[in-house]
C-alpha cells in the first residue's frame, strides 16, 4: 500500500492568457476548453494525487491569476511553495521576455530551495510560433532549471511537467545522505515528447 505524504504546494505562474488554468484543467481532467479566455481572479487550488515509485505524492496545485494588479495576492503564497511551475506562450514574445522578471519576483519571494520549471506552452500553435524552442531551452539554462514545451489542448507534456515535480519533491523529502540525488534533468529528457515523434513542434 503506498505510503502517503504531506501536501505538497505547487504554483502555476506566468502572464495573463498563457495557459495556466488550461494546463491545470488538462492535468486534472484530461480536458480542454476551448473558446472564451476568462481571466483567473485571484488564486485558487486543485489537490492531485501523484503516486510516485509506490509513493503518493499530494499536490496542492496553485493556480494565479496572470494580471498585474493581482501580484500583491500571489506574493503572499510564493513563501509556502514548494515548487513553481512558470510558464510563458510560444506564441507571445512578451510572455517569454516577462520571464526574467518572473523568476526575479520569484527569488524574491520564494524559498531558495524551491522547486522551480520553465514551460514554454501552447506548442500545438506551430503556425503561430514567436519563441524557439532552443530559446527556451537556452533561457532555462542560464537559470539552471529544466525545460519542456506543453500543450494544454492537446495535453503533450502535461502529466510530465507535474510528475517531474513530484518525484522531485518525493526524493528531497525522502533523501537518505548517501543515495545519489534525483537528476530532474535527466528524467525530463529521457521523458518528454518532442520533434521528430509529433506533429505539434
Ligand atoms: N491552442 C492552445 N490554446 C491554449 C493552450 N493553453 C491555453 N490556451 C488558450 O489560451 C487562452 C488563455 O488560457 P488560460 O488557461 O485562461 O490562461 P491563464 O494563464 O490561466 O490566464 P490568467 O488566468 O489571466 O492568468 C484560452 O483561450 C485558452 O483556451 C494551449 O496549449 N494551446
Amino acid at each position: 500500500k503506498p505510503r502517503c505524504s504531506r501536501f505538497r504546494s505547487t504554483i502555476l505562474v506566468g502572464d495573463s492568457g498563457v495557459g495556466k488554468t488550461s494546463l491545470l484543467v488538462q492535468f486534472d481532467q484530461g480536458k480542454f476548453i476551448p473558446g472564451s479566455f476568462s481571466a483567473t481572479v485571484g488564486i485558487g487550488f486543485t489537490n492531485k494525487v501523484v503516486t510516485v515509485d509506490d509513493v503518493k505524492v499530494k499536490l496542492q496545485i496553485w493556480d494565479t491569476a496572470g494580471q498585474e494588479r493581482f501580484r500583491s495576492v500571489t506574493h503572499a503564497y510564493y513563501r509556502d511553495a514548494h515548487a513553481l511551475l512558470l510558464l510563458y506562450d510560444i506564441t507571445s514574445r512578451t510572455s517569454f521576455d516577462n520571464i526574467r522578471a518572473w523568476l526575479t519576483e520569484i527569488h524574491e519571494y520564494a524559498q531558495s530551495d524551491v522547486v522551480i520549471m520553465l514551460l514554454g506552452n501552447k506548442a500545438d500553435m506551430s503556425s503561430d510560433r514567436a519563441i524557439r524552442r532552443d530559446e527556451g531551452e537556452r533561457l532555462a539554462k542560464e537559470h539552471s532549471v529544466p525545460f519542456m514545451e506543453t500543450s494544454a489542448k492537446t495535453g503533450v507534456n502535461v502529466e510530465l511537467a507535474f510528475t517531474a515535480v513530484a518525484k522531485d519533491l518525493k526524493h528531497r523529502a525522502a533523501q537518505h545522505p548517501n543515495e545519489p540525488k534525483f537528476q530532474i534533468h535527466e528524467y525530463i529528457e529521457s521523458q518528454k515528447e518532442k520533434s521528430g515523434c509529433c506533429s505539434y513542434f
